[in-house]
């Protein structure tokens, strides 16, 4: 600093270069920079399950020469690139900032940079004192390097993390198979899944005037029975504008349109993360979207009424049929949707069908992986669910799940298990308690009865999509009444615009 004062006589210009200097040394953040806005709505939305915040003070030396320590720390957990993902967010509050006072009041801040450790439910809204007994925050007391905040987190987890840890070194595999609760981390797979699936419709220009009924017939589904609240909500205003993208079809090109949709985020502004939990592979090429694609079916045959079941089977098999890019499986997936003779009259009917075709394709990826080795190592294909997860799955004395022995299922307890796991249970740990909003005996919900309120007259427009969704009333009843009331309010609205 000396050389940089001499050679530059002004004040003002050393600062300035100073900065300079400093700007070109500076590499990205991976830590989260928390304030008193975003604290409890980022802590609140991460899937991680444990958090730590970093107080500092922006004008305290030793948080900059600490900075670099906690940065390599958050780079293995923050973030698409992340070697782990999803596991410990990473984050920083500036208490030098006037508007972070009372935050860090909360967590009696008394030095810097002070570290705590905790699940991120019990930030939100929380607060911490060191002489608290039992609070599940913890302060971090031994975390002066990157090496032993990575020790003191290890401990707490028994992982072994290490700062060299390569990108898809996964080795916190859910190995596990009969832990039931890994289920409940998928749900936010399945926000990936959704948003994916869009993206790559969107990328692929699928919305063709061939495939744009099997969309609005899906999004109708997602709209009434996509287990995340935000996704339903997402896919509810896409739905509501659609008949705005199809009728400007042949005006706009292609790129005009996707630029349209692309400002809709199906899942909201958090999703796609990158990364995926519940479905992470062993490599960065295996499992990811087509795993989560599977879940989210999963969880919408459990979530649908007996009257809507043979609409949703239509809906699934047309969408993939549609738009799932990989040729050889909609191609089989198609072929067994086919070959289903009579109507589906109860959900039950329709969960253990999914729950079958998706043991049909298991059955024949087992030998083909194990032929071509294209398969995860860490996930061989298994007849599901395995009897660890569910004993009462099977009857007594029946066969191995290796594919070649024949299995005797109890289809009841099949049934029962299906409904537990893609249904309660993928939703535990979901941070949007909204979602866990009661329905009514109905079925409608709260939300929807709130818009039913406001909303008095019914002005329908006529247009390709509402067409669609008009004579798909067998499960968009729901749907349709939502989509319906929206598009009222919108016209109303835009009427009201015009008359301005
Ligand atoms: C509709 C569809 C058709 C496909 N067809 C093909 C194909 O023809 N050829 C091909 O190579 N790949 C196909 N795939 C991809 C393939 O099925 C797997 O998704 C992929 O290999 C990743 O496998 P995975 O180990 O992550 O488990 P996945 O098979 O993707 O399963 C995801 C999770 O679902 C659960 N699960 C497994 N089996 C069942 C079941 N029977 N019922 C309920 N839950 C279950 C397990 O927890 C599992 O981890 C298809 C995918 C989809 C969505």
């Amino acid at each position: 600093s000396s050389e940089i004062s001499v050679s530059t006589p002004f004040a003002i210009g050393s600062r300035v270069i100073l900065r300079s200097i400093d700007d070109k040394s500076e590499k990205p953040d991976y830590a989260v920079e928390l304030n008193a806005t975003n604290f409890d709505s980022v802590l609140k939305e991460t899937p991680a399950a444990y958090a730590v915040v970093e107080f500092f003070a922006h004008w305290c030396p030793a948080c900059r020469n600490y900075k670099p320590q906690y940065e390599k720390i958050a780079k293995i957990f923050n973030g698409a690139d992340a070697v782990h993902p999803g596991i410990i967010l990473m984050t920083r509050v500036d208490c030098a900032l006037k508007i972070n006072t009372d935050l860090c009041d909360k967590f009696s801040v008394g030095h810097y940079p002070m570290l705590l450790w905790g699940p991120p439910s019990k930030f939100v809204s929380g607060s911490w004192n060191p002489k608290q007994e039992k609070s599940e925050i913890r302060s971090i007391d031994d975390g002066r390097t990157a090496d032993r905040l990575l020790n003191w987190i290890n401990k707490q987890l028994s992982s072994s993390y290490r700062l060299d840890d390569e990108k898809f070194e996964n080795d916190q595999l859910q190995k596990n198979a009969s832990d039931i609760g890994q289920i409940a981390r998928a749900i936010y797979d399945i926000e990936e899944a959704t948003s994916t699936a869009f993206d790559i419709i969107l990328d692929h220009k699928m919305i063709k005037s061939e495939t744009q009924a099997s969309l609005v017939k899906f999004f109708q589904l997602l709209v009434v029975h996509h287990p995340s609240r935000r996704c339903r909500k997402g896919t509810s205003e896409i739905l509501v504008d659609f008949d705005d993208f199809s009728s400007n079809k042949k005006e706009t090109d292609s790129a005009g349109e996707k630029g349209a949709l692309r400002n809709y985020q199906i899942c909201g502004k958090d999703v796609p993360r990158g990364y995926w939990m519940f479905c992470r592979g062993s490599k960065n090429e295996t499992r990811g979207f087509s795993c989560g694609l599977w879940v989210l079916l999963h969880s919408l045959s459990v979530r649908v009424d007996d009257g809507e079941s043979q609409m949703a089977f239509t809906t699934i098999c047309d969408f993939i049929h549609s738009f799932f890019i990989c040729e050889e499986c909609r191609q089989h997936f198609y072929s067994m949707c086919s070959s289903v003779s009579s109507p589906f009259k109860k959900s039950r009917e329709f969960v253990l069908w999914l729950w079958d075709t998706h043991n049909k394709v298991n059955k024949r990826l087992m030998k083909e992986e194990a032929s071509l080795g294209t398969g995860d190592p860490e996930y061989p294909k298994i007849i599901w669910p395995p009897r660890q997860l569910c004993p009462s799955c099977y009857l007594s004395g029946s066969g191995k799940n290796d594919g070649n022995s024949r299995i005797e299922w109890d289809h009841d307890e099949v049934y029962k298990f299906l409904m537990g796991y893609y249904g309660k249970t993928l939703v535990t740990l979901y941070k949007d308690k909204e979602l866990l909003v009661e329905k009514r005996a109905d079925g409608v919900l709260a939300e929807d009865l709130a818009v039913s309120a406001s909303a008095h007259a019914v002005v329908v427009p006529v247009g390709a999509a509402l067409a669609i969704a008009v004579a798909s009333c067998a499960f968009g009843a729901l749907a349709c009444y939502w989509r319906q009331h929206q598009k009222s309010r919108k016209y109303k609205y835009l009427h009201s615009l015009k008359n301005i």
